[in-house]
């Protein structure tokens, strides 16, 4: 699995937020996308993983084999986790995981039981998931996303609202991910640290 993107480009308004972005980005590797504040990084996070479409350029995804995936298809090899993609806060975790399975966005045979556990949660808790605390539904947005089979992993301040103990279980999680495309937007020196690729927004404003 590959992400190609070819002289990516984009503006909101009159200003241009990056230009010129050129790569490919390969399974089995994790690529930071980096920068200050405002720079730009949930804006080429989104590009790249067809949630967004650039000013100019493009972005395919293709096959190990070479064959491209169909924009129309793009978004079933993407998991994503983010502050500004919200989980449905009116369900109980039992009926987000039954909601989630439904989309195909995780395991057919994951229970409930399988992901307290994979959570490190106490079972038996039929809580509204609005009512779990800002680290809590932080928790269950990156569980959902690391338990999808698909190949594409987009995480943007992946330990935003995370205690250390919490931090620990998400680098544990990530890594067994390893084999994914993983794309991870990042201030953070933590996060930044997970990935062997580094893309400075920066570079590519001019
Ligand atoms: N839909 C939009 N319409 C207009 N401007 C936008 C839109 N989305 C983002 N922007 C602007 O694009 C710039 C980049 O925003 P983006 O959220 O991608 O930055 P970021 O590097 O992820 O920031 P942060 O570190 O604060 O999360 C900002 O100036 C932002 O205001």
């Amino acid at each position: 699995m590959k992400i190609i993107a070819t002289g990516v480009e984009k503006k909101f308004r009159k200003e241009w937020i990056f230009k010129n972005v050129h790569g490919t980005f390969s399974a089995g590797h994790a690529y930071a996308l980096v920068g200050p504040n405002g720079t730009g990084k949930s804006t080429l996070l989104k590009i790249l993983a067809q949630f967004s479409l650039p000013t100019h350029g493009q972005v395919e995804f293709v096959h190990a084999d070479g064959t491209a995936i169909s924009i129309h298809e793009a978004h079933q090899y993407v998991a994503y986790a983010a502050p500004y993609v919200d989980v449905i806060e009116e369900f109980t975790l039992s009926e987000l995981i039954e909601f989630l399975q439904k989309l195909g966005f995780i395991p057919a045979d994951l229970t409930l039981l399988g992901f307290e556990k994979y959570m490190e949660l106490s079972p038996g808790k039929a809580k509204l998931i609005k009512n779990y605390s800002s680290g809590m539904r932080q928790k269950i947005k990156l569980a959902c996303a690391l338990l999808s089979p698909r190949p594409i992993l987009c995480l943007d301040e992946p330990t935003s609202n995370l205690d250390e103990k919490a931090k620990q279980w998400f680098i544990a999680k990530l890594n067994e991910n390893r084999a994914k495309l993983i794309f991870i937007a990042s201030n953070e020196a933590l996060e930044i640290a997970l990935c062997e690729h580094q893309i400075a927004i920066t570079d590519y404003k001019n």
